[in-house]
């Protein structure tokens, strides 16, 4: 073959505690990550040129090497040089549907897809774990998004510990088209800000630590129960992100007064996320919050939790 389609998801963040800071300047983490259906699509095809080249639908989008799907290509092409000179180039096209900047890992779910693609395109033969350390080198939450489903991570968000799959999760989210956060400036804030609550011992430590609090989500999660999980759910980022985006908190108001389980940001933000009893609550909350709102800025979804991450379609 020398074209695939594959689709990308999102995911959101059930939970994230910040434990600690690092010496290579990132945050220690205890995440529960859950890969939801709303998507991105990527077409790669082989190209005759030993050229990357990125196309996307959406005007926020860089083509140039900025694009972390074309940093993903870039990489299998330096990592695998003899089988890219085999192959020639790569042609990437993005269908954009997850909102750009919105905590939702539409960056990193494009380049896992442009990971697990080229390991097909050039027949390389890499297993999931091997795309998964390939992809922590290109940021943090890559490798969740090639494993997909619902997984707990920890370090900087590259170590996986699968958990089981949620079903029936039904969720409604919102994120305003015209506001961006910056994820370094979002743990830069809450480092200045909350730097005398870390722990500074070991991970061992760290990871004991953040047990006590993300183990009570966990087990919701075996639980299956969409109550108990929306009332575990937990941001740390929302401490800075709320205060300095008034429009992130009075969003998350709207959903709360909605009738929802429970609400909370994803990630970075500023998308606001919000989980519903079943998919016809989900749509009614949509509409509740669209009315409510009256405000053509915000783009409102209803989405669910799914089992997989990358998907081959074709
Ligand atoms: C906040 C989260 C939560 O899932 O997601 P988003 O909101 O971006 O989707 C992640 O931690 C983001 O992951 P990702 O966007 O892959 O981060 P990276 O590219 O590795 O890092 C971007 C920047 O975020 C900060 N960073 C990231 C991860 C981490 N554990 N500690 C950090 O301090 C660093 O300033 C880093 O330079
Ligand atoms: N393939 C991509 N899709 C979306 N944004 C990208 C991509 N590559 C680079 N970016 C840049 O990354 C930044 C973060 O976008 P995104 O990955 O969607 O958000 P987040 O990290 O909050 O989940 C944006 O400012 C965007 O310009």
């Amino acid at each position: 073959m020398h074209s695939y389609t594959l689709i990308a998801p999102a995911k959101i963040n059930l939970y994230l505690e910040i434990i600690g800071d690092r010496s290579d300047n990132y945050h220690e983490l205890a995440m529960i990550l859950q890969s939801i259906d709303l998507a991105d699509e990527i077409e790669l095809h082989s190209i005759s040129t030993d050229t990357i080249r990125v196309h996307c639908n959406h005007p926020l989008v860089p083509t140039d090497r900025s694009n972390l799907a074309y940093r993903a290509a870039e990489l299998m092409a330096t990592e695998f040089p003899n089988t890219f000179a085999k192959y020639g180039g790569v042609e990437i096209t993005i269908t954009k549907r997850i909102p750009v900047a919105a905590g939702l890992a539409g960056g990193s779910t494009n380049a896992a897809a442009v990971l697990v693609g080229i390991n097909l395109l050039w027949k390389l033969g890499l297993t999931q774990s091997e795309l998964e350390e390939l992809g922590a080198t290109l940021g943090s939450d890559v490798p969740f998004c090639v494993a997909g489903g619902t997984a707990i991570a920890t370090g900087r968000g590259e170590q996986l510990s699968p958990l089981p799959s949620l079903n029936n999760i039904y969720i409604v989210l919102g994120k305003y088209k015209s506001l961006e956060v910056s994820t370094p400036w979002a743990y830069k804030s809450y480092r200045q800000e909350y730097s005398d609550s870390y722990i500074r011992d070991s991970d061992n430590l760290a990871i004991r630590a953040s047990a006590v609090h993300s183990g009570e989500m966990v087990k919701a999660i075996l639980h299956q129960d969409a109550k108990e999980i929306a009332q575990k759910l937990h941001n740390d980022l929302e401490k800075v992100v709320l205060p300095a985006y008034p429009q992130v908190l009075q969003l998350r108001e709207t959903f709360a007064n909605a009738g929802v389980l429970g609400t909370m940001m994803s990630g970075s933000g500023p998308s606001v996320f919000a989980l519903c009893e079943s998919q016809e609550h989900a749509e009614e909350v949509k509409l509740q919050v669209k009315t409510a709102t009256k405000n053509e800025d915000l783009e409102l979804f209803v989405t669910k939790a799914i089992a997989h991450g990358i998907q081959i379609v074709s």
